[in-house]
């Protein structure tokens, strides 16, 4: 699908909204919900693309998940209960579900098989692949299992001490999933900090998982029970609109109830060195995730440099922050973001492909980039090459530039933000 966005005169950005649901809290909710014991309600999941693709793989393992008004309702069937899937379990975009859906079938005593699309035909698995075969789980693929399509037999897992190379959440989970069925004790060590969504989620659960430092252990063989959770609004997502309220002129917007999980709020850290003027009101929060009504104004930023233990807090941030570098004054440098190139896209590259269309002033480097500040933008032909922040954060970009904006393949940005478009209108009428 292509979008054409025309921008008219002095657009700015005024109003309120609520971004959907979390994605990495939605995932862990169906995925715990699916293992647990007993029913578990969920308000606030997030319905984009990539959840729907998790709740559709368990569904094809036998469990019953339904919606019911304004919460999501899943029969959990217990660890035990989940059925050998006939058909092969279908990903989509997804890298979230098919690593943790790797983790909780390494515990499970039989076969499956998973697919995604091109993009997560491209994505390594190997990293997932490697700790849960180490615990005993059969996984073969493309490459050795490298890649997608992925078949594995699960069970019988022994609990490991794994040194992960890199901070990835989804390695992670994957391997504390795994951990939950394994005998013994599982202990994953990271170089950094990575988002705790699993480790608060099982504890919500009734499961006991302890952290000291960046190391988390998990003991076997614990059971699950259902539960209620409430998912916060996307930071991920607020974060289009919260960089749109600080560079495009005479902004004031607000967004509610967004998660401030410390362990994802490196975009608020990094708007506020800039110079945004942000307010931060934390409303009642559950003891599973801190939540905030956050405000934001349209303020003069400079550049700044970002790199080390705060990347993996905005790691998906980072499409946006390199659009507000465009707008500030001085230069940006973001380092040590190797990782952007196995995201969606290579999103190193898709990032300065299109922002340079749009006549930014921004160079590729090997782990990151750097991005000069102070560029008039102008309308352009751009593409999403099917990744919804890359579609998201153009789409952000369209409202500095003066004239008609053209986004290719702009239906990708369903896969975390089907109302984005929605809002983009509500906020700039
Ligand atoms: O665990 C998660 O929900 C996620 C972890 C991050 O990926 P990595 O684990 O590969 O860093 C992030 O980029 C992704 O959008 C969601
Ligand atoms: C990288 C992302 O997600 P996933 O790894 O789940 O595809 C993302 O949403 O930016």
């Amino acid at each position: 699908m292509t979008i054409t966005l025309k921008t008219e005169g002095d657009v700015q950005l005024k109003g309120t909204i609520r971004v959907p649901g979390d994605k990495s809290i939605s995932h862990r909710a169906v995925m715990l919900g699916a293992i647990a014991e007993g029913k578990t309600k969920v308000y606030g999941l997030l319905t984009g693309d990539d959840c729907l693709n998790t709740i559709e793989c368990f569904r094809k393992m036998g469990v019953r998940i339904r919606r019911d008004g304004d919460y999501v309702e899943i029969d959990g069937t217990g660890f035990d209960g989940l059925k050998e899937p006939v058909e092969i379990l279908d990903v989509g975009n997804s890298g979230t579900t098919i690593r943790l859906m790797l983790g909780i079938l390494a515990g499970a005593p039989f076969h499956a098989c998973l697919i995604g699309d091109d993009s997560i035909a491209k994505r390594p698995m190997d990293r997932v692949a490697h700790p849960l075969r180490q615990m005993g789980a059969r996984i073969d693929g493309r490459e050795n299992g490298s890649f997608a399509p992925i078949s594995i037999r699960g069970g019988g897992l022994q609990g490991i001490e794994y040194s992960s190379p890199v901070a990835s959440a989804q390695v992670k989970s994957a391997i504390l999933l795994a951990g939950l069925h394994a005998e013994g004790e599982t202990t994953v060590l990271e170089p950094q900090t990575s988002r705790n969504h699993t480790e608060r989620m099982l504890s919500a659960f009734g499961c006991q998982v302890e952290v000291d430092g960046l190391k988390t252990m998990i003991r076997g063989k614990q059971a699950l029970k259902g539960t209620t959770i409430h998912v916060p609004g996307d930071i991920s997502s607020a974060a289009f609109f919260l960089t749109a309220g600080a560079i495009v002129p005479n902004s004031e917007l607000t967004v509610k109830n967004v998660g401030i999980n410390p362990t994802r709020t490196g975009i608020i850290d990094v708007l506020e060195e800039m110079g945004a003027d942000i307010i931060i009101e934390e409303t009642a929060s559950d003891e599973i995730e801190p939540a905030a009504d956050i405000t934001i104004k349209s303020s003069g930023l400079k550049g700044i440099e970002i790199g080390g233990d705060i990347i993996p807090r905005l790691i998906d941030e980072i499409p946006i922050i390199a659009l507000a570098a465009t707008q500030a004054e001085g230069t940006t440098i973001i380092k040590d973001a190797e990782e952007l190139k196995v995201k969606e896209t290579n999103r190193i590259d898709t990032v300065v492909k299109e922002l340079t269309k749009m006549g930014a002033r921004i160079k590729a480097t090997d782990d990151g980039m750097i991005i000069y500040g102070g560029a008039k933008l102008r309308p352009a032909s751009v593409d999403s090459h099917g990744d919804h922040r890359i579609g998201m954060m153009l789409a952000i970009a369209s409202c500095l530039a003066e004239g008609k904006t053209v986004i290719e393949n702009s239906e990708a940005i369903s896969i975390s933000y089907p109302d984005f478009f929605q809002h983009l209108n509500e906020l700039t009428s």
